[in-house]
């Protein structure tokens, strides 16, 4: 292949004539900055960089989604409004087009993708563009062009242009052949949902990158995530958030998951200041580039309940969707996160209680079912 041709041309030259002291047979490949799709005659065009005093020029793709528009918020508060550009395929809402740059991005088409990392001189990228769980069972092609190939073009241009790089990863790259209680960072991943098996490559391939390439590539398994100004994007944990809704807006709740089915969950603000925190650590501080991090583990009862001190009135019956609660036998119960605490201090805020509390204040407590009907 004319590529891989190329890039072992480049390799082969670098090794030559760097003089980093690197040997032939192991190749402590972190020297070789080269990209998988940029030949050696214009790596030096690349090179170009920016003061490192200066903050990071941040393109999150996918951005519309369920954490998208909060990581943006979070991003704009750190390193100033114009430095974070939000991008999707679909139309933003007013408030988030006007809460700061906003740009048509399609991970799928990788000169667009590259010309918007040229030109707004990015140069770290959050790519959060995927199709979830339960919709990716549903359409299985497309979930592997926008997780896999997506994946592919973000990673290329991400070591063509030196940027840092975080992907997250998730519970579901687990699968039922792996321990589940608790699940440890390094053990058995054969998920059996394109979405899991779609994250276990972007793990390896990132992994790979950054060993090849050189590339700083950042990575974390997110649980289910809760938040109350954004909807899930059709995944197995979205009855936790859908439960909020309907306590409030109905004081009825039909589970599709069985009451016992225990999951990792966590609320979004732990979420993206974890995503923050592992972006912001020193590299020497990581020793490792993929790491589970954990909140809280509950099951749909125990949700209920937590919700019923708030709105007592709530009925919850369960109607089970089998393919997400085959999904979710798969996944893990408990996540165990040791190493994130270890190596850059991740700290969970939320446990249930404060979870529950937290979302009802949000939510506005004052429109519950008391005053819906
Ligand atoms: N929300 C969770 O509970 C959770 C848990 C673990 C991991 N994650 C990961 O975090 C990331 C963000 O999750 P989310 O919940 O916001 O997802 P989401 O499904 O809500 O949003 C994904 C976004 O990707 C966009 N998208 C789809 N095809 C695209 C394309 N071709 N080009 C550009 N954008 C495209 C969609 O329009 C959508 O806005 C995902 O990678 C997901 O796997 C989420
Ligand atoms: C867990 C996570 O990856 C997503 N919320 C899903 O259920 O698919």
């Amino acid at each position: 292949m004319p590529i891989v041709k190329t890039v072992s041309r480049a390799v082969s030259q670098l090794l030559q004539s760097s003089g980093c002291g690197c040997g032939i047979s192991i190749v402590p490949v972190r020297c070789i900055g080269v990209s998988p799709r940029q030949v050696a005659s214009d790596a030096s065009f690349h090179s170009v960089s920016f003061s490192e005093s200066d903050h990071p020029r941040v393109l999150i793709t996918g951005g519309l989604g369920q954490l998208g528009v909060g990581l943006a918020k979070l991003l704009r508060k750190r390193f100033g409004k114009n430095n974070v550009i939000l991008s999707d395929i679909r139309k933003p809402a007013d408030n988030v087009f006007y809460s700061g740059p906003f740009i048509y991005a399609d991970i799928l088409d990788y000169k667009n993708l590259r010309e918007i990392v040229v030109n707004n001189r990015i140069t770290w990228l959050f790519h959060y563009s995927a199709l979830l769980s339960a919709v990716g069972e549903a359409n299985v092609p497309l979930a592997r062009a926008v997780n896999i190939t997506g994946l592919h073009n973000v990673l290329d241009i991400a070591a063509e242009h030196n940027l840092r790089l975080f992907v997250p990863s998730t519970i579901g790259a687990f699968g039922p052949t792996s321990p589940r209680d608790p699940t440890p960072d390094l053990c058995i991943q054969r998920p059996r949902t394109i979405y899991g098996v779609s994250k276990v490559h972007a793990e390896l391939m990132g992994e790979y990158y950054h060993y090849r390439y050189g590339l700083d590539f950042r990575c974390l398994r997110y649980p289910g995530i809760i938040s109350a100004d954004s909807q899930p994007g059709g995944g197995t944990t979205d009855y936790a958030v859908q439960i909020f809704h309907d306590a409030i807006k109905t004081g009825k709740f039909q589970c599709n998951l069985k009451p016992d089915t225990r999951l990792p969950m966590m609320y979004i603000d732990d979420c993206l200041k974890a995503t923050l925190e592992v972006m912001e650590a020193p590299a020497e501080a990581l020793s490792m580039r993929t790491y589970n991090i954990s909140a809280m583990s509950f099951t749909p009862e125990e949700l209920a309940q937590e919700v019923q001190k708030h709105v007592p009135e709530l009925l919850v019956t369960y109607n089970v969707d089998e393919v997400r609660q085959a999904i979710a036998d798969s996944w893990p119960m408990n996540f165990d996160d040791r190493n994130a605490r270890r190596d850059w201090g991740w700290k969970h805020d939320y446990d249930l209680p404060e979870l529950v509390t937290t979302m009802f204040s949000f939510l506005g407590s004052d429109s519950r079912i008391a005053q819906a009907n």
